[in-house]
């Protein structure tokens, strides 16, 4: 068994108030820099009903705008996503000797399996969250060995709503590629194609003493290309738009969209990728599952010729994804 940090969620069960290494620097707690909160967010955020004629253009402003948008009538069945947050929740609901059998081994390049985030400066504050991460597709790339045995159907559930986001994202990608005046499939082939990976995340925020002082994730961009995420009830992701912080109330039934860092740099920024946050809560456990799009390692991602013209010239050098992840986790200029 590799080793591992005590989890969020075994301090969280110990304690009642909040140890200073989680709490975030004034300019970062959620308290004190939420500008829209509840319905003043609700009316700005896009919600997109993908059965409407104009879904493809409403897609492509929010991708303009926010980075970030809702989908309703998106195609996956509620009993598939159902399926998918009961096995997540009874995995994290296992005894912690259980979950550690799939620990997340730090001096190894994999970035499968469970674990915290752990603070990459040595004055990085700490997140309160733990997480499992796994490959679903394609299946080359999948890792047996570190699929959950238990709950029973772990995987089958995971692969069952991998299909479903297969021909979502293709669907996605494709209204994003004729909204740039590109052949449909651009964006896919440029990502790789039927070689791009799905990975599955769970992210598991046990109940905070002090969530106004801490965060569940800290502001990031998604460094994959797309990410589609479903949340439990509870509310806490935020998006960040023009320097001001906007709850992005979860609705009902739909699947969050944002775009990540590789779309951005394809689209020559024509699209961005969303700067985000999590919150967490005082009383109830938050849950998300985010699947993550991502470009094989050394598949070159730079942005699509056709948008470099000599008014919008190149602004992104081209890269290949492993040489981008590393300088990104590591701070480095790409
Ligand atoms: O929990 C959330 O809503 C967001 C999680 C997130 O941004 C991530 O895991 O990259
Ligand atoms: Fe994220």
């Amino acid at each position: 068994m590799a080793g591992m940090d005590q989890s969020v969620q075994v301090l969280a069960s110990l304690l009642d108030t909040l140890p200073p290494e989680f709490v975030q620097p004034e300019d970062k707690q959620p308290g004190a820099t939420t500008t829209f909160s509840g319905a003043a967010a609700a009316t700005e955020l896009p919600l997109i009903d993908m059965s409407m004629w104009n879904a493809g253009c409403c897609m492509a402003e929010a991708a303009r705008e926010w980075g970030i948008f809702q989908v309703v009538n998106h195609g996956v069945p509620s009993e598939a996503v159902a399926e998918l947050q009961r096995v997540g929740r009874e995995f994290f609901d296992l005894p912690q000797e259980e979950k550690e059998r799939y620990a997340l081994d730090p001096a190894s390049e994999r970035t499968e399996g469970y674990g915290s985030t752990l603070g990459r400066e040595p004055d990085d504050k700490k997140v309160w969250g733990d997480f499992l991460f796994n490959i679903v597709a394609p299946p080359a790339a999948v890792n047996v060995e570190m699929w959950p045995k238990d709950p029973h159907g772990y995987r089958e559930a995971n692969e069952a709503y991998c299909g479903h986001m297969q021909r979502l994202t293709r669907t996605l990608l494709e209204s994003l590629s004729v909204e740039l005046g590109l052949e449909q499939g651009a964006m896919a082939e440029a990502l790789g194609g039927d070689d791009v990976m799905f990975l599955q995340k769970i992210n598991f925020y046990p109940p905070c003493p002090q969530p106004e002082l801490a965060l569940g994730v800290t502001p990031h961009t998604d460094l994959c290309a797309l990410t589609v995420l479903v949340p439990n009830e509870v509310q806490g992701l935020q998006v960040s738009k023009d320097g001001h912080w906007y709850d992005v109330n979860y609705v009902h039934g739909a699947l969050i969209v944002n775009i990540g860092d590789q779309i951005e740099i394809f689209s020559n920024g024509r699209y961005k990728a969303a700067l985000h946050r999590a919150m967490v809560s005082k009383e109830k456990t938050r849950m998300s599952w985010p699947v993550f799009l991502e470009p094989p390692l050394e598949q070159v991602v730079g942005p699509h010729h056709q948008l470099v013209t000599d008014e919008t010239p190149a602004k992104y050098n081209a890269n290949t994804f492993k040489h981008y992840k590393y300088c990104k986790f590591n701070k480095l200029p790409l």
